[in-house]
């Protein structure tokens, strides 16, 4: 077989390449819209989006996981999170709509201090009132200004709704908003609130494919460690009903990871075996084509790449350990082809072009964490700093502060013990871009990068992407040049 990889402009150099530094010249292309492309990952998972939500427990949960498979992508549940919490997480995620968002709902006698709260739980900035299963009213910060937040919401909320049937189409619910002064749409059935719809969201439901199971519903993903009881942990995954599982640790290429995966895939073997779907499994990390095969060969059908370049991450500084990011993708990329496998390329993305260039680079999803804790659907609450900035904190999965919980059961002295190896940060500050403060938001540039990326290259396919790409190496100043100017210079 042969596999054909990305090309480069010159020769490509010794050293190793971070994503700031290369970038794609564009190529001849019959490609006459960005809409034509289809950005279905190549990994096997499922997603009709090549994003998959980083396992951390600052990052990813419940209302994460919905709002990403909503659009295409797939999260991964942290493997800190007990099973049974993951096994409620699982349940609620499959019982979610494809299309419409899920309401904050609250009773009328709830208090608007408590429906407050609840708001910045979802992008749409709404919570509305039910009774017996029935809209009577929503509630927004503008209803709640100025009201004592032990009033009532029954007292306060606005009793204008604009409600709309299930069966009506994206855009006539579009039309029916550009019409009225609301900026949120009710979705009934049976007299009974199924969902919500803003303009945005009746946009995407014609631009994005949700991820979903042979049952067609939405698609989720769980971690493991390699310590403790694995296979058992794996099976009760399997049983909760997870799409994809993941085995993680921070040095994928160690025996007892190779063992690990071993079990788990004997796991998955065999609920094969009764039910006729294989359970794709990941596991990580490695950096090079070395450690993508025994992965492999121990069972994974992804490997996840990347040691160093996630922004809560000391490892680099801590042991001088890792790779820049772009070279371990291509080369990860490359053996797992050869095995007619994948990788998921982990870490350090910041902008649409990281996640353009690693799939140039020939990675079948791209895994992002913290740039995803700073929205409304990440795990953590909703902070305001000093000036108004609304931020989340985030971090590190081998943190202090992550160890600390993980090893909750240990001893003390154990527990102390562990601490003092962390290699990540335990605390950061992850600002929400006013602009873009929903994941969905994120999302929606991400793909407007790489629909426009894939057509400079003239594919409309994220595997003719990886073919046709042409990459060059830029130097600081290249990269400098193509940010762009807020002010003059
Ligand atoms: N992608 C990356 O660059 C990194 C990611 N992480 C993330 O942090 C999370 C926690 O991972 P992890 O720290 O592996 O924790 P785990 O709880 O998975 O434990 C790792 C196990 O591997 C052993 N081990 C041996 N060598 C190493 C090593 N060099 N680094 C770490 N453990 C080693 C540890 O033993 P002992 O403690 O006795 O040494 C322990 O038993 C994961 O989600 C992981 O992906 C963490 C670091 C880097
Ligand atoms: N060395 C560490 N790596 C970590 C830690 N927590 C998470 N991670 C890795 O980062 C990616 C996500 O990268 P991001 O740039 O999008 O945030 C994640 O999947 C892990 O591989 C940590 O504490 N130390
Ligand atoms: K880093």
């Amino acid at each position: 077989m042969t596999i054909e990889h990305v090309r480069f402009l010159n020769t490509a150099p010794e050293y190793d390449l971070t994503y700031s530094d290369v970038f794609m010249v564009p190529g001849r292309s019959a490609v006459t819209s960005r809409l034509d492309v289809d950005l279905r990952s190549t990994d096997g998972v499922g997603t009709t989006l090549p994003l998959v939500v980083a396992n951390m427990t600052a990052v990813s949960g419940r209302r994460m996981a919905e709002t990403v498979a909503r659009r295409g992508g797939v999260a991964i549940i942290p493997q800190d999170i007990p099973t049974e919490v993951v096994a409620d997480v699982v349940a609620r995620v499959k019982a979610s709509h494809t299309v419409f968002d899920t309401p904050v709902r609250v009773t009328p006698h709830t208090t608007v201090g408590e429906a407050m709260s609840l708001l910045p739980k979802r992008a749409h900035g709404l919570v509305v009132v039910v009774d017996d299963g029935k809209p009577i009213g929503t509630i927004s910060e503008a209803e709640a200004a100025g009201v004592d937040r032990f009033a009532q919401v029954h007292e306060v909320m606005n009793h204008d709704l604009l409600l709309v049937s299930s069966t009506d189409s994206p855009r006539a619910v579009f039309d029916a908003l550009s019409t009225s002064h609301l900026a949120v749409a009710l979705i009934i059935e049976d007299d009974h609130l199924l969902g919500v719809m803003t303009r945005k969201h009746a946009l995407r439901a014609t631009l994005y494919k949700p991820a979903v199971d042979p049952d067609g519903k939405l698609i989720i993903g769980a971690a493991v460690g390699i310590n403790g009881d694995v296979a058992g942990r794996a099976e009760r995954l399997l049983a909760a009903g997870v799409d994809v599982l993941v085995v993680d640790t921070a040095h994928g290429h160690q025996e007892k990871m190779l063992q690990a995966l071993t079990s788990v895939r004997e796991v998955r073997d065999r609920l094969t075996a009764l039910t006729g779907r294989s359970i794709p499994l990941a596991a990580g990390n490695v950096v090079a084509a070395e450690g993508v095969r025994d992965l492999v060969e121990a069972g994974a059908d992804v490997v996840k790449v990347g040691v160093g370049p996630g922004a809560m991450c000391t490892t680099r500084m801590m042991t001088g350990v890792g790779r820049p990011q772009f070279s371990a993708v291509l080369e990860c990329a490359a053996a797992a082809r050869e095995l007619g496998r994948s990788v998921w390329a982990d870490g350090g993305v910041r902008y649409p072009r990281d996640v353009a260039l690693a799939l140039a680079a020939g990675a079948g999803s791209v895994m992002i964490g913290s740039w995803f804790a700073g929205t409304y659907e990440s795990t953590g609450n909703l902070m305001t700093d000093a000036q108004g900035r609304l931020y989340k904190e985030s971090f590190g999965m081998a943190s202090a502060r992550a160890v600390k919980m993980r090893t909750k059961n240990a001893g003390a002295f154990d527990r102390a013990r562990a601490g003092l190896f962390e290699e990540g940060i335990s605390t950061s500050r992850m600002y929400l871009d006013p602009e873009r403060p929903s994941v969905e938001d994120l999302i929606d540039s991400i793909v407007a990068g790489i629909r426009s990326s894939c057509t400079y290259a003239g594919a409309t396919t994220l595997e003719g992407f990886h073919r046709l790409a042409v990459v060059g190496v830029q130097s600081n100043t290249g990269y400098d040049e193509g940010r762009p100017l807020s002010t003059s210079w």
